[in-house]
């Protein structure tokens, strides 16, 4: 489902600095009155040669020689003095633009910090294919490096736009008020090195955007190759893979440096074209001393507002070259936010997080019934379920190197039923929990639960009835206690239950800080087998109505996993149930076996009827 409103554009920034605009407001008053403070500061030395060195007194000893004592009226006092007001001036004009900057900074970072909040309310809403496509590199090199450029852009614009403008004409109004044929050439000249600009700065919307994804290149290859560090370094190949992304980092310094310096030269050769105009206007200044009035003092004061012009003239060069790299960005972004949405996960970030916890439906349960915030207890966690019954009729679904991985598939689970699910390795059975999952959307026919389609009952409504055990469960980096409830309020006694089912208790109690041991970032804590059995627990609190075990005690050795089987075996009864496995003896469980076997459903019935037959089945056990 696609959410053309929320795509990034010109508009929606605007909107966005529009939000501020009380502090838009006080933020360029202050930094208008450090470009007022500013203002006169070129011309106050330069009035001193006509003034004071050429003896033609005009406003400024005007103004000075009436507030000074007769014996003060010396040409040092008044260079003095007019040091001094220019020093004060100065750093009263920095003072002004330290405030004005932070100000400034302010909205340019709430701006960005709701750009990127826009990108991880969109990251709930994706489908897993768009994760399997970007990787998390290409998905946090967006969130970050594009978000960054995008804010540049704001704050460069925020802070130097209306400034840089109004410099130009305020410097523009001096000029006129010395000499209006001069006052009207700058005005007339700023346009057109803009306009040129903006053609030359066009061409680094795509420097930019080819430097982004080779930055996105690098961290994802250097991403797999970090996570693959054990491998690698036992293989004796982590050198070769560094070679590679040695060549990716390469390949990111020669985009860079294509951006750098080819942004640099278009805008050299912006500021070049101003400079030729202004060299024009130089020797038309000076032409203007001898066809007019003009004096030497004000020729200095001309040139040195033409100094003064240069900053912000550059300033808005650089704003149209961040200009085209936001853009480059935005579009980034934008393919992001383009991507069709799991039509069925539409909640808010906010509503998920309510949600997660509510998950815990014991949780939710007993927090209605007494108001003790949530807790679970023991007795609701084994509280039987009302199973699910899952239908697949018809259902066609592959990918682009396996496009007819299931080929009209039909497959029933009746609720509370334990079914396994064999196939060969590669046979497509995780592809099919995907699919019931709402990871996937089939290509063709219809999954229905309990005798409605997935659209009608709603995909959050499943996976809230959902515990899934994945034969490499992931951790958040957080505590046990976290990885456990996942934010939700269970009390010790209940999480210690769900320990002891998954036989981890006796682990996790040899813990000095027990359920809150931080297990980091990674699962480098936790052996392959305590990871499952972590899983399992999770699974436990949930309190399913589907269990789904894909390959769930793949890592236990068989004594575990013969106990943590029997310690589930009342609560997997109560439940319909997937088993994915590879070991008889996790078959025993089941109520039904279904082989799968190129895309449809080959042969279903008990493990005794099975084993008599002619097919997969024999061929999977033949040595059992
Ligand atoms: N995200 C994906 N993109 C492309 N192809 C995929 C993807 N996931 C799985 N496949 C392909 O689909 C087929 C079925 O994969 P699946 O993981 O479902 O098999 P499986 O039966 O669970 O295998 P195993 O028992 O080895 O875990 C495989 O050929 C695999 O390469």
């Amino acid at each position: 489902m696609q959410q053309p409103h929320s795509r990034l554009n010109w508009a929606w920034l605007k909107l966005k600095v529009l939000a501020h605009k009380r502090q838009l407001i006080q933020a360029n008053l202050i930094a208008v009155t450090a470009t007022l403070l500013s203002l006169p500061i070129p011309m106050l030395m330069p009035f001193l040669v006509d003034e004071v060195l050429l003896n033609k007194p005009g406003w400024l000893l005007n103004t000075l020689q009436p507030i000074l004592p007769q014996s003060m009226h010396r040409a040092g006092i008044y260079i003095a003095i007019v040091l001094v007001a220019v020093i004060v001036l100065r750093l009263l004009t920095m003072l002004t633009q330290v405030v004005q900057a932070r100000e400034f900074t302010k909205i340019a970072k709430r701006i960005s910090l709701d750009v990127r909040q826009r990108m991880l309310l969109q990251l709930p809403n994706m489908q897993i294919s768009a994760f399997e496509k970007y990787g998390s590199a290409g998905l946090a090199s967006r969130c970050i490096t594009d978000v960054d450029t995008v804010e540049r852009f704001v704050s460069d614009t925020l802070s130097r736009l209306i400034i840089s403008v109004l410099t130009i004409v305020a410097i523009a109004s001096v000029l006129l008020w010395l000499n209006w044929q001069l006052g009207l050439m700058i005005i007339l000249l700023n346009p057109l090195v803009i306009y040129l600009s903006s053609r030359f700065a066009g061409h680094v919307k795509s420097l930019r955007r080819k430097e982004n994804a080779a930055t996105e290149a690098f961290q994802q290859a250097l991403v797999d190759t970090i996570d693959a560090t054990r491998e690698l370094r036992l293989a004796q190949q982590e050198k070769h893979y560094y070679q590679q992304v040695f060549g990716l980092a390469s390949q990111l310094s020669q985009h860079a440096i294509a951006n750098q310096w080819k942004t640099d030269a278009l805008n050299k050769l912006s500021f070049t074209t101003f400079l030729l105009g202004f060299e024009c206007f130089r020797a038309m200044a000076i032409f203007m001393v001898l066809i007019s009035d003009l004096s030497v003092g004000q020729i200095f004061a001309i040139f040195s507002y033409l100094w003064y012009l240069m900053g912000p003239i550059q300033e808005l060069l650089n704003i149209q070259y961040a200009r085209f790299g936001a853009q480059a960005s935005m579009e980034r972004l934008n393919a992001l936010l383009d991507l069709d949405t799991e039509s069925v996960n539409t909640d808010s970030l906010d509503a998920n997080t309510v949600e997660v916890k509510a998950r815990v439906k014991g949780a939710a349960q007993l927090s209605e019934t007494s108001g003790s915030g949530g807790q679970l207890n023991a007795v609701n966690a084994l509280t039987p379920s009302t199973g699910l019954q899952i239908q697949f009729d018809n259902v066609s679904f592959g990918f682009e190197e396996t496009p007819h991985l299931f080929n009209q598939l039909n497959l029933h689970i009746a609720a509370n039923e334990s079914v396994a699910l064999l196939a060969m390795s590669g046979g497509g059975k995780s592809t099919l929990v995907n699919l019931l999952l709402g990871f996937y959307q089939p290509q063709s026919g219809q999954i229905s639960i309990n005798g409605q389609p997935m659209a009608e009952y709603g995909v959050n409504q499943l996976r809230r009835q959902v515990g899934y055990v994945p034969q490499h469960p992931k951790l958040i980096a957080g505590s046990l206690r976290e990885n456990l409830t996942f934010g939700a309020q269970i009390d010790d006694a209940t999480l210690w239950q769900a320990l002891e089912q998954a036989e981890l208790a006796t682990t996790v109690s040899r813990w000095s800080n027990g359920l809150d041991t931080d297990l980091g970032r990674s699962s480098a804590r936790l052996s392959g087998g305590q990871l499952q059995r972590l899983a399992i627990a999770r699974m436990w609190l949930t309190k399913p109505d589907l269990v789904i075990l894909d390959e769930a005690t793949s890592a236990l050795d068989t004594a575990t996993e013969a106990k943590v089987l029997a310690n589930l075996q009342l609560f997997l009864q109560q439940r319909s149930c997937i088993i994915i496995a590879h070991r008889l003896n996790n078959l025993t469980m089941a109520d039904r076996i279904l082989v799968l076997d190129n895309g449809k459903i080959v042969q279903s019935g008990n493990q005794a009827t099975l084993k008599q037959e002619t097919g997969l089945f024999k061929q999977l056990f033949a040595s059992n």
